[in-house]
């Protein structure tokens, strides 16, 4: 066990705003921490990381409780990467990287052999050794969040946290950097805590998630269990999204006030579904309606609509939402 909280209360001046907190994080994995905004995700990072003083209650690392330590032990301890964009632009990649090694540097802050092959591996692992001689304010939101966790990885600590450390970056990115956690956390033996609001992301690849409900109590599991026990669905679920259980997506929530069913299957009816419902209407898969609408008659890109005892056929999903338009808008 590398983290284990004990009875742990979060909060400000005194104020508990998660009461009696009793989880834990193991080695070689990958845990995500999740809630909706204001929930108390940065709230509980910050005092598991000793930024914050626990209203009451312990964090123990490696069985050590933190505020018996000094904070140059605690960073032998626990490397954080933050969110804020607060880097000094005038430091190069390599210069912040080795920022990683300060516990372990004499006060002038020289770098002996083992620092500096901890500063290359932690740069190697992350991918960011091609450019460790340029400004940090020359890279891009993804480079630069790299860079930081080669920071943290050059502390060389058994405990990794980064606050949302996808925000900013592109879909690609996004992906590449929590997969990139994930395999960190399985090669290094490190435990990794994360929080995030990519959720289909996070229940893909976590190997432990941490849910900050709504009535504010800390759930901790394998996704699919939370998925399963319906708490993903119920602590997202907004006025116009929903948490789909079977998919794992976020689905937007149509006023739905027409009906068609649709006939097919493959790919084609996926897409004409959720162009469907987009326009407001119901599906209906078994029996018929007023309007049926037949997919791949002819081939994959045709569809054919009977309704008011015709028949038209279109080649597009767009003529075939112009055609509903134009029974709908008859049929009123
Ligand atoms: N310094 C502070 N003093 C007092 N209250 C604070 C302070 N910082 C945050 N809060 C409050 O604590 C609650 C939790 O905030 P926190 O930033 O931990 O949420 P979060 O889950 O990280 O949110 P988000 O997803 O929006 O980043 C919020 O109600 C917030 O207003």
């Amino acid at each position: 066990m590398i983290l284990e909280t004990k009875n742990l209360t979060i909060g400000y001046r005194k104020q508990g705003l998660i009461q009696n907190l009793n989880l834990h994080l193991k080695k070689g994995e990958l845990t995500c921490l999740l809630g909706p905004n204001g929930i108390g995700k940065s709230t509980l990072l910050h005092t598991l990381t000793g930024v914050l003083p626990a209203v009451s209650g312990e964090v123990c690392i490696q069985g050590q409780t933190i505020n018996t330590l000094t904070p140059r032990q605690l960073a032998t301890y626990i490397g954080m990467v933050l969110s804020q964009k607060l880097t000094p632009v005038n430091l190069t990649v390599f210069e912040i990287v080795a920022l990683g090694r300060t516990p372990y540097t004499n006060w002038l802050g020289h770098l002996t052999k083992p620092d500096r092959k901890a500063i290359q591996e932690a740069m190697e692992l992350v991918k960011v050794e091609g450019f460790s001689s340029k400004f940090i304010g020359e890279l891009s939101d993804g480079e630069r969040q790299r860079v930081m966790i080669a920071k943290a990885l050059a502390q060389d600590t058994p405990l990794l946290v980064l606050d949302e450390p996808t925000a900013h970056l592109d879909v690609n990115n996004r992906v590449n950097l929590l997969t990139l956690l994930k395999t960190l956390a399985k090669e290094t033996d490190k435990a990794i805590l994360l929080s995030t609001h990519e959720l289909e992301m996070a229940i893909q690849l976590a190997d432990f998630v941490w849910l900050i409900t709504e009535d504010r109590n800390v759930i901790a599991g394998s996704a699919e269990d939370l998925v399963l026990a319906g708490m993903m669905e119920k602590t997202f679920k907004g006025e116009n999204v929903v948490f789909d259980n079977q998919t794992g997506n976020f689905k937007i929530k149509y006023g739905l006030n027409k009906q068609v069913s649709l006939h097919g299957m493959g790919t084609s009816a996926i897409w004409t579904r959720k162009a469907l419902e987009k326009e407001g209407f119901e599906i209906l898969d078994n029996g018929y309606c007023d309007i049926q609408i037949h997919i791949g008659q002819h081939s994959d890109n045709n569809w054919l609509i009977k309704a008011n005892n015709s028949e038209v056929e279109l080649n597009s999903i767009q003529e075939l939402k112009t055609e509903l338009r134009s029974i709908t808008q008859h049929q009123n």
